[in-house]
């Protein structure tokens, strides 16, 4: 199957970056350790890293490479996920790049969650991505209608479909929201249908998302994204693991997704205000009325938390990222001028 650039989601966006005489772009289908798989017109082709590290890359990334198929470019993302890595240390890790649509999957059953559902919105939010909540196993619920009204009279009122995902027609349906030549992701806890959405929107029989990739400690399963056509012509970047999910550099997402509080809280006395014991708190004066639910308040306050905490420790990372495209763009202007411009 050979794919043109619009195919692959190319758009002006993209072309306003290169010029002319760049080489042709590459869409980045799966990052390796050192390497990735990329996608052109000519299909599939291996590029290198020139720092032999790809944690800068994201499966989604448009790049552009030098005829030895090292990457000299990162295009700039139109939008971004990422959540904090898991461990220790404070770093961000690139989930997908450039992805339009995200699919939020939880059932209709004890695995749905508010709390959970608010931290993916604004983790879509903080992306770019227009988010899109899919309630499954209606087959298997009395009345999914309460879950799906739970989740459209969240402030934000998110757009939501409750459906079967074995049922070939709904997940038709749903697909309907990514577009040919645009990309989409999934987020949610396991077992929910991740995989059986994703096998019906792009035709493959995946039963299970790990695989195996040899390293120097020897043989251990890791995860893996891949970006898939979808039936279509949509693409689809299949994330396993995607559980537990920390905020990283997510405030617009979260002033998003808590748009009403945080206009509240403007009407606080203190600037700082913890909404805690203050005086003249505007958000405790809105819980005492009753205008507000405190339990929503908590969750905001929680993640408010946890991503200052994150994205302040961040910092350092984030400047060596920095660094790294800054040395893939230098190798580009090198290069040029060698030509004579
Ligand atoms: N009846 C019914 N079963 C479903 C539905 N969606 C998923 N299932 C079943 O639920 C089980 C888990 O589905 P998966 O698609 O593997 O879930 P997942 O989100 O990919 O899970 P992880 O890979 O662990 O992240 C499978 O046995 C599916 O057949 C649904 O809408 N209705
Ligand atoms: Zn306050």
């Amino acid at each position: 199957m050979n794919y043109t650039l619009q195919d692959l989601g190319w758009s002006s966006f993209y072309a306003a970056q290169i010029e002319a005489d760049s080489p042709t772009p590459f869409r980045v289908s799966e990052v390796h350790r050192s390497s990735v798989t990329a996608l052109s017109p000519a299909g599939y082709t291996q590029l290198l890293s020139p720092d032999h590290e790809t944690g800068s890359i994201a499966v989604g990334d448009w790049v552009l490479a030098d005829p030895e198929n090292r990457i000299t470019t990162i295009l700039e993302r139109q939008t971004l996920l990422q959540r904090r890595a898991a461990g220790h240390e404070v770093k961000s890790q690139l989930i997908a790049a450039n992805v339009d649509t995200l699919f939020i999957v939880s059932s209709c059953n004890a695995d749905f969650n508010i709390a959970r559902l608010e931290r993916y919105l604004a983790l879509s939010e903080a992306a770019g991505s227009y988010p899109v909540v899919l309630l499954t196993k209606t087959d298997m619920c009395d009345d999914p209608e309460v879950y799906r009204q739970q989740v459209a009279s969240l402030p934000q009122a998110p757009t939501v479909e409750v459906l079967n995902a074995k049922d070939p027609q709904e997940v038709a349906r749903t697909m309907a929201w990514v577009s040919k030549g645009q990309t989409a992701a999934f987020v949610g806890s396991s077992g929910v249908g991740k995989t059986t959405l994703a096998n019906g929107m792009t035709g493959d029989n995946d039963a299970t998302a790990g695989i195996r990739e040899d390293d120097a400690r020897g043989r251990h399963t890791t995860t893996a994204r891949f970006l898939k056509p979808m039936r279509n012509g949509g693409w689809l970047i299949d994330t396993p693991g995607m559980r537990e999910l920390q905020l990283v550099d997510a405030q617009e997402g979260l002033d998003a997704v808590f748009e009403d509080l945080r206009i509240l809280a403007q009407s606080c006395k203190f600037n700082d205000c913890n909404h805690d014991t203050e005086p003249g708190c505007a958000i405790k004066t809105a819980i005492e009325a009753g205008d507000v639910d405190p339990d929503r308040v908590a969750r905001w306050l929680k993640l408010e938390r946890e991503n200052t905490l994150n994205s302040e420790t961040l910092a350092q990372t984030r400047r060596r990222q920095k660094s790294f495209s800054k040395h893939v763009r230098t190798v580009v202007k090198g290069s040029h001028r060698r030509k004579g411009r």
